[in-house]
């Protein structure tokens, strides 16, 4: 049986009130936050003061971790996530995540890797679709030009930044509304780094997409919107602030923020 693919489009995502733990271990508390469709977020703030656990929440991944707790509710498109009624793979599929390291199946040719999420959503397609496919979320990822003619070579034969755009291709192909992105450049080379970045530029119209990153200089590059998290003393994580990116960069409501978009501490 051939099925034709979900076209989704890029939807809002909303956190109402999130709180995570690791065992006892509170480490965010009652965050909120929207991040408008088609749109850039940034997720900035010192080491572990839970940026990554909340978008690890976004997509329901928090939940793998043995001992990990979660309160609040996650909207997409104004639907929670986390309803009983919601498949956890849906989930994951309409919110698709890049992690820091770039993980493509290494033995795996480039073009079975970016079908590869299709094979794990059982999403079953025709040959000619597979390959306009692959040619459409290689050319997304900016990896296209670079790559159309090793499309059978394995995917660990792709440099660091070419393996971290194959990654996002990957991601792209089950069409995805919500692309999650956690130090996606942390692993790469100023060149490739800003391959990703123009690549970021480019997906925002029809994925919404959500960066934690460390480096200010590319959250005020590629972001519509930022959001400073903190965890003070000891204290679980939370929003100090969040609003425009350039508002947020030039004159934040808050002084830790401004201390630490300046690189004041961090
Ligand atoms: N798997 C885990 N088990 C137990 N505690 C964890 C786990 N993952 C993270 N934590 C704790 O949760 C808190 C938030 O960590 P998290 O990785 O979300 O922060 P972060 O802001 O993303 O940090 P970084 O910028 O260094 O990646 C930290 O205190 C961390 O030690």
């Amino acid at each position: 049986m051939t099925m034709t693919l979900v076209e989704g489009g890029p939807a809002t995502l909303e956190a109402r009130e999130v709180s995570a733990w690791f065992g006892d271990h509170l480490v965010l508390d009652r965050v909120s936050l929207t991040m408008p469709a088609g749109r850039v977020t940034a997720l900035i703030g010192p080491s572990g003061c839970g940026k990554s656990t909340f978008l690890r929440t976004l997509n329901r991944m928090h939940e793998l971790v043995g001992g990990a707790k979660l309160a609040g509710e996650v909207l997409l498109d104004e639907r929670d996530v986390y309803a009983p009624d919601r498949r956890v793979t849906d989930a994951r599929r309409h919110i698709g995540m890049v992690f820091q390291k770039p993980n493509p199946f290494p033995a795996m040719s480039v073009y079975d890797n970016v079908l590869a999420g299709l094979r794990l959503t059982g999403t079953r397609v025709s040959r000619r679709a597979k390959d306009a496919l692959v040619e459409e979320c290689l050319s997304k990822a900016g990896l296209w030009r670079e790559v159309s003619g090793r499309l059978r070579q394995p995917g660990g034969a792709l440099s660091g930044g070419q393996q971290q755009r194959l990654c996002i291709a990957r991601a792209l192909a089950v069409r995805p509304r919500v692309l999650l992105m956690d130090e996606p450049c942390s692993a790469l080379d100023p060149t490739s780094t800003r391959r990703i970045e123009e690549t970021i530029a480019e997906l925002a119209a029809e994925v919404t997409v959500v960066i934690v990153t460390h480096n200010m200089q590319q959250a005020a590059r590629v972001s519509h919107q930022c959001a400073f998290f903190l965890a003070e003393q000891g204290r679980p994580g939370v929003i100090v602030e969040h609003g425009g990116t350039e508002e947020m960069f030039s004159r934040p409501r808050d002084p830790r923020t401004l201390d630490y978009v300046n690189g004041r501490f961090g």
